[in-house]
């Protein structure tokens, strides 16, 4: 469920930039995905070239991985469940900061590393940006349910399509050994409501909508946007 089309120059800008927010001491999350990637790359710089000294929380294996290579020091939400900042990529972010997120099948626990940190960014370049929100929703459920969870999303409006590993045969597994379900709603008028309807279905685990984003890096072409959410 990637976006093909999306500008790499623009992924780059933007990770980078909100790398500059991490200082000496803080815990961070660190988000998966191709345009954060570059936010983990830019911080492993700073902690060669600046002496930075924090600890980063991965999203995910692919995050651990990166952040490993990148000489970053890891700890987990069981060490300090209070983080100072998590960074994150998107899939679509409207005007009123909804955002969906899942498509590297991390969503579970991006949202909980995310909803653990006292400021959450998220960088993206200008494609993600939207009026309203119209990707289809990562909705990852436990496997014997797929089933249910499917009849139950079609009775919300959804067209749910189990995600398909690529050279693999069979769905995508999840880091927490889950299946992921895409559910196309169209537009989505009132992305809280379904949120908090999907939420409710028997076997879901976690879905893609995201509400608790306080800050976007937003690369357009005249330069870097960022837009914060008024205070909650
Ligand atoms: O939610 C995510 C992973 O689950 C990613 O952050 C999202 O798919 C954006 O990825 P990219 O920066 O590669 O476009």
């Amino acid at each position: 469920m990637k976006d093909a089309s999306s500008n790499s120059a623009a992924k780059k800008a933007a990770g980078e930039a909100a790398a500059e927010l991490v200082r000496n001491g803080m815990v961070v999350g660190l988000g998966t995905g191709s345009t954060v990637a570059w936010t983990i790359k830019r911080l492993g710089e700073r902690v060669r070239e600046e002496d930075l000294d924090f600890c980063g929380v991965p999203t995910s294996f692919q995050a651990e991985q990166l952040a490993i290579e990148s000489n970053i020091r890891l700890t987990s939400l069981n060490q300090h469940p209070v983080l100072d900042l998590a960074i994150d990529g998107a899939d679509q972010v409207d005007i009123n900061l909804m955002v969906i997120k899942g498509g590297g099948a991390a969503h579970t626990r991006e949202k909980v590393v995310s909803c653990s940190a006292k400021w959450f960014v998220i960088v993206a370049d200008q494609s993600k940006f939207v009026e309203r929100l119209t990707w289809p929703v990562p909705v990852e459920v436990i496997p014997i349910a797929f089933r249910l969870t499917g009849r139950r999303l079609e009775e919300l409006g959804g067209k749910p399509v189990l995600r398909q590993g690529l050279r693999k045969d069979g769905p995508v597994i999840t880091d927490n050994g889950n299946f992921v379900m895409d559910v196309d709603f169209g537009t989505i008028e009132d992305p809280r409501s379904l949120a908090a309807k999907i939420s409710l279905i028997p076997g879901v685990v976690e879905h893609g909508i995201f509400d608790n984003l306080d800050e976007l890096y937003l690369a357009r072409a005249g330069g870097m946007e960022r837009i914060k959410r008024a205070l909650r």
